[in-house]
């Protein structure tokens, strides 16, 4: 079983990715109670961070019954980074996470995210900054290279483990792929089967299904996987992977009421989180991912996004549920 630091995971743990705008205390609640291992935050800025930005700080906030969860920080500057894990560090994660796989230009630009992975001694540096500051287990999660000519995630793997990071999730991709193309999981499968490399690995990229995850893990043999798209909009994902590990049978998929369920849970601890106004606009822009593929929704979605209340919603889903009462047998 995969260990960080004191953190014992399960047999190949399913772990919930880092997203902005996504990976959010009501989210990760929901991703928790559908069997996901452990939890990342979304990313926070160092620099942020320290400037005391309501947005960052607000990152920081951890509820004990997500646990495991980790802060994710990123950034281009040491002295910002180790101040950062410092702040990270009174909120008393389960652990740090420094994200080197952000490729959007305004991360990169700063030498932060994905742009340190033309610059394996600058990420070092970082992460040894960010080690200092924190007591707590240090991660990391990047991608494969910064293009395909310049993999180098194999020294990059020796290197951190050598300097103290307790575990590392690999995004299948180059920086220059961005989103594109296919992840290419064989180059963690070497990493992991590296004789040099104690640290958990954990594989990231394009796991959308049951049979996928099943594929990988026997094919690839990581210690677990990270999933991030595939559960936006459906956190039933982990537990269907986790039956079929353990059965090879799937499970049957959310009705339309499991889906009203889990939508309306997302807007109530939205709301309890950021308070109605804002946890109901927030909410607007989950529904069509609740509820996507359900024949003639859009007059509800429609409602759904254009409503204010909570009454009102919760009256919505009310209809929603009677309506479609007997739909189950052809989502
Ligand atoms: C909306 C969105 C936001 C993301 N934000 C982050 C982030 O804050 N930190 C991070 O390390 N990766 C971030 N990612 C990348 C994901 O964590 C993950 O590596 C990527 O989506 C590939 O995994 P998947 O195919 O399972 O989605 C984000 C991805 C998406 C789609």
């Amino acid at each position: 079983m995969p260990k960080i630091g004191n953190i014992i995971l399960p047999e190949h743990p399913l772990l919930l990715a880092p997203m902005e705008d996504v990976s959010d205390p009501p989210f990760r609640r929901l991703c928790k109670m559908h069997g996901a291992d452990l939890m990342y935050s979304e990313f926070i800025s160092s620099e942020g961070l320290i400037r005391d930005a309501m947005k960052s700080k607000m990152k920081l906030d951890i509820f004990d019954y997500e646990r495991p969860v980790g802060i994710q920080i990123f950034g281009g500057d040491e002295e910002a980074m180790e101040m950062s894990a410092k702040i990270v560090d009174t909120v008393q994660p389960d652990l740090v996470d420094i994200n080197f796989g952000c490729p959007v230009k305004k991360v990169v630009c700063k030498g932060a995210g994905a742009g340190v992975l033309k610059d394996v001694d600058l990420m070092i540096r970082l992460t040894k900054a960010v080690i200092k500051g924190t007591s707590l287990p240090v991660t990391v999660k990047t991608r494969l290279g910064w293009d395909e000519s310049s993999i180098n995630i194999d020294e990059v793997a020796e290197r951190l483990q050598d300097i103290g990071v307790q575990a590392l999730t690999v995004h299948a991709r180059t920086r220059a792929q961005m989103y594109k193309g296919h992840s290419d999981w064989t180059h963690i499968e070497r990493i992991k089967n590296n004789p040099r490399i104690s640290m958990p690995i954990f594989g990231n990229g394009d796991i959308d299904s049951a049979e996928k995850a099943l594929e990988y893990k026997n094919r690839f043999g990581l210690d677990g996987m990270m999933i991030g798209r595939a559960a936006i909009g459906y956190p039933w994902i982990f537990n269907e992977i986790k039956h079929f590990f353990k059965t090879g049978e799937k499970l049957a998929p959310p009705t339309v009421a499991d889906r009203v369920e889990a939508a309306q849970n997302h807007l109530i601890w939205s709301m309890e989180w950021k308070g109605e106004r804002v946890g109901i606009v927030e909410m607007r822009r989950h529904y069509t991912n609740y509820f996507k593929g359900i024949h003639g929704f859009k007059e509800y979605k429609q409602k759904l996004v254009t409503t204010d209340g909570h009454n009102e919603l919760f009256e919505i889903f009310n209809q929603i549920r009677e309506v479609y009462a007997n739909y189950e047998h052809q989502v």
